[in-house]
């Protein structure tokens, strides 16, 4: 298992344009090209484990793939049943949209993951989807994986969703594709909304009125996509962040989706009383542009509302707490305990750890600003825990075990951190 010990930041001031591509959008990129008729063209597609795992899937259900390092071209003759067991890896995101794909395919299909995606809810998607016909189960009736699949006829359906998650919402869009009538589906919150603009933008029929989505079955294939991945700012972050806690910073982040359902950290951080600004370059399926964050004083905030647009980032923006004057506070968030770790415990852990003063409730937790103490911080294989805390380091000089699994979402994260900072693998 790789550590690293990172040295207490000085001063920087840059601008990075190497930020990992977005995650969710590569996951469906490769996915949505399976329902088009003609080849799909992706430019930064992000090469990481969890999205190479999907484009791997996609070449096993018999896409046609090529790639020519710069361009990802890929096209489809229909989803093909596949002798291969289809390895998510880390990704819930990858599984879940999976069961959405394949419920209505022909043929038999095995989904797995590593031990942690293993461990993750997946009756949230599979319950839904055998209530209109799909043939899912996997070990405790459904919940877990590895999950086998057998394509059948769905049923149209009105879906009022309990959680507000992106990744229901689009295995259920999906399915609805080649469901027998209209369908919708509500959601208690909006979540990110990629797979309702870039389906829309192929060509579906789908229509949003608030919280609810309604989807009509395809009645040709789409068309294909041409896309340029924007950055993720979720991998963003961490930077935003670094900047926002080391006085004297300032970073520009370029070429960052600024989809209204994916930057809510930054608006959060905002808040806090960072200089945050945004520049919107360019529009196509979403605005993209570049978010430029100055250092300044931080105070304590309360996060309680629209929950899943900072959901991922909410580990990085503890740092921010531990750094901020008074008592930050984090409510509704349960859905953190059912990610890669269960993120309220690593993060109320870690923070502990560095002598933060924390307490920990069910849906969430309160951070105390303080000084950040050197520590030892175990990653518990969840790549946002392990870069929060090596951006921590910059702060207090900290020791972070188990850093492989950074390779899920931002292979590139270290090239880029030691621009700010030494960084000394163990
Ligand atoms: O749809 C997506 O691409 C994602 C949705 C979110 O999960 P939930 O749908 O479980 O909220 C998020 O945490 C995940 O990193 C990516
Ligand atoms: C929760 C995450 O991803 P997933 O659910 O796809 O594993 C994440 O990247 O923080």
């Amino acid at each position: 298992m790789r550590s690293v010990k990172v040295t207490i930041a000085s001063p920087f001031s840059l601008a990075i344009s190497e930020i990992a591509p977005d995650k969710s959008i590569s996951h469906r990129c490769a996915m949505f090209a399976m329902l088009a008729d003609g080849t799909s063209e992706i430019t930064n597609f992000l090469r990481a484990e969890d999205t190479l795992n999907s484009l791997n899937i996609v070449k096993n259900l018999g896409a046609m793939v090529v790639d020519d390092g710069e361009v990802i071209r890929i096209s489809s003759e229909g989803i093909k049943e596949s002798s291969e067991i289809l390895d998510c890896g880390n990704s819930g995101t990858g599984m879940r949209l999976f069961c959405g794909l394949l419920s209505s395919a022909e043929g038999h299909f095995v989904l797995t993951g590593d031990e942690y995606l293993r461990r993750r809810p997946m009756k949230r998607v599979t319950a839904p989807l055998r209530d209109i016909g799909a043939k899912l189960d996997g070990r405790n009736d459904g919940d877990l994986a590895p999950l086998s699949i057998r394509g059948a006829s769905l049923k149209a359906f009105n879906y009022e969703s309990k959680i507000a998650s992106a990744q229901v919402k689009s295995a259920m869009i999906l399915a609805a594709l080649r469901a027998d009538g209209e369908c919708s589906y509500s959601e208690p919150e909006l979540s990110r909304d990629h797979t309702e603009r870039m389906l829309k933008g192929m060509g579906a029929q789908i229509e949003t009125d608030g919280l609810i989505t309604i989807i009509k079955p395809m009645k040709k294939l789409l068309s294909p996509l041409k896309i340029r991945v924007p950055s993720d700012p979720s991998s963003a972050f961490f930077f935003a962040v670094a900047a926002a806690i080391t006085p004297g910073s300032d970073v520009v982040l370029e070429g960052v989706t600024l989809n209204p359902t994916r930057i809510e950290a930054f608006k959060a951080l905002e808040r806090m009383g960072a200089d945050i600004s945004y520049e919107t370059t360019e529009n196509k399926y979403e605005p993209i542009g570049n978010i430029r964050v100055k250092h300044s004083p931080l105070k304590a905030i309360i996060v309680e509302d629209n929950i899943s647009w900072l959901i991922d980032e909410l580990p990085a923006l503890s740092i921010a707490f531990a750094c901020a004057d008074g008592v930050s506070v984090v409510k509704n968030a349960e859905e953190l305990r059912v990610k890669e770790s269960d993120r309220i415990s690593t993060v109320v852990n870690g923070l502990r750890a560095c002598g933060i003063e924390v307490e920990e409730v069910h849906d969430g937790y309160s951070v105390k600003g303080g000084e950040l103490r050197a520590s030892t911080i175990d990653s518990h294989g969840d790549h946002r825990i392990a870069m929060s805390f090596i951006i921590a380091g910059a702060k207090c000089s900290m020791h972070v075990t188990d850093i492989e699994c950074i390779n899920t979402s931002f292979p590139n994260f270290f090239e880029i951190f030691q621009k700010i900072t030494k960084v000394e693998f163990l």
